[in-house]
């Protein structure tokens, strides 16, 4: 199927395009309300995202209603860990909690690498239903949680401020922490593969918890697996998004992926000295600048972008949209991108 709109494919690749594409991290989710509609006709989040014509559903409608420039899955990073043998719940208000965790050798004989065909068959069969229904509009992101992020769900069992109990694994069991972190990476690269196999037009990573390790073990303990990803994914654009790697940034530069993701606390212009000429960014308005009004969210778009400049850049939020942000502010920020992108070239 040939796409009509690439553009988020060839910014990647760091071709010259019209104009900046933009789409949101978590654009797939409460800010419509047609997603509510759709989530309150099953029991949750998690039998929604298991029935995959269902989130083949809520993945197109911010294309048909913010009108971005690409779609994501709609699924979770923590699929992959129920996959593993760690079943979740996502509790209202609360977020996901995991009943079991990892915390010995004998937790980790409990687990095992997925089966990524059978245990995430239904991601697999939501992205064949979207890319047909899609019908080629628009190019469709696949996505997977780093594994650093995942590993600390599976020891800490939920969100966490400090994720003290999973770095201190890091110290008192760091051959346990390799042999975790090792299997989550070799199901995370099958399950890409799968994704891309089964259409994904590109993939990112997201280690959204990449912030609160300092950099030496953001660089054994995280990116060495990142890199292990990237350098399995050969036939698509791959995307970072490490959320907090402010000393990271070099090495980085240095993995063999097209695109960086940016939070909105990284500052465009060091960050892409640092990273260098050759990759492209993504990112990095924040997300609170939603609540704004629309003049404002207009010129601190337009202040992004013109800092990024008009080349290998994908438009984006610096991190998730938050739920509450109204959909016509979402709208705001992409029909400036659209507008204003093109007087950058
Ligand atoms: C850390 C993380 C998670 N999930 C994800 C991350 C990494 C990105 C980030 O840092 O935000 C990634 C994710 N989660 C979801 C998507 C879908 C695609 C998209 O639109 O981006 C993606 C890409 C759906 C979801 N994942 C979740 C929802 C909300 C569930 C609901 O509908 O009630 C959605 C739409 C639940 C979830 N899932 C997770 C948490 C902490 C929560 C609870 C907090 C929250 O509600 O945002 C784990």
């Amino acid at each position: 199927m040939e796409l009509k709109n690439d553009l988020i494919l060839r910014a990647a690749r760091g071709e010259q395009t019209e104009r900046t594409p933009v789409w949101l991290m978590r654009q797939a989710g409460r800010i419509l309300p047609e997603y509510r509609a759709v989530r309150s006709s099953v029991s949750g989040f998690i039998e929604l995202a298991q029935t995959p014509e269902l989130a083949a559903e809520v993945t197109i409608q911010p294309v048909d209603l913010l009108g971005v420039d690409a779609a994501i899955i709609f699924s979770d990073i923590l699929v992959v860990p129920e996959a593993m043998g760690l079943p979740y719940e996502m509790v209202e208000k609360k977020g996901p909690w995991f009943p079991n965790t990892i915390d010995s050798a004998a937790d980790l004989k409990k687990i095992r690498p997925a089966d990524v065909a059978s245990d995430l068959g239904y991601v697999l069969e939501a992205i064949k239903i979207t890319k047909k229904e899609l019908n080629g509009r628009v190019p469709l992101i696949g996505f997977a949680g780093a594994p650093w992020t995942i590993f600390c769900y599976m020891i800490e069992g939920q969100g966490s401020k400090t994720f003290s109990k999973a770095r201190r694994f890091l110290y008192t069991e760091p051959a346990l922490a390799h042999q975790l972190l090792q299997m989550i990476t070799d199901t995370t690269i099958t399950y890409l593969k799968a994704q891309i196999e089964a259409g994904a037009d590109m993939v990112q990573v997201f280690d959204s918890w990449a912030g609160i390790l300092p950099d030496d073990h953001y660089e054994i303990f995280a990116l060495s697996y990142i890199r292990q990803i990237c350098e399995a994914i050969e036939d698509v654009p791959v995307t970072v998004f490490a959320k907090g790697a402010y000393g990271s940034l070099e090495s980085m530069g240095n993995l063999p992926c097209r695109t960086i993701g940016l939070d909105w606390n990284m500052d465009i212009k060091n960050a892409r000295s640092i990273i260098g000429a050759e990759k492209t960014l993504q990112g990095n308005l924040d997300p609170a600048v939603l609540y704004a009004d629309f003049k404002t969210i207009e010129e601190k778009t337009k202040a992004m972008l013109d800092t990024f400049g008009g080349e290998k850049h994908i438009a984006n939020l610096g991190h998730g949209v938050y739920p509450d942000i109204k959909p016509d502010k979402v709208k705001c920020f992409i029909e400036t991108v659209k507008s204003y992108s093109p007087s950058l070239r």
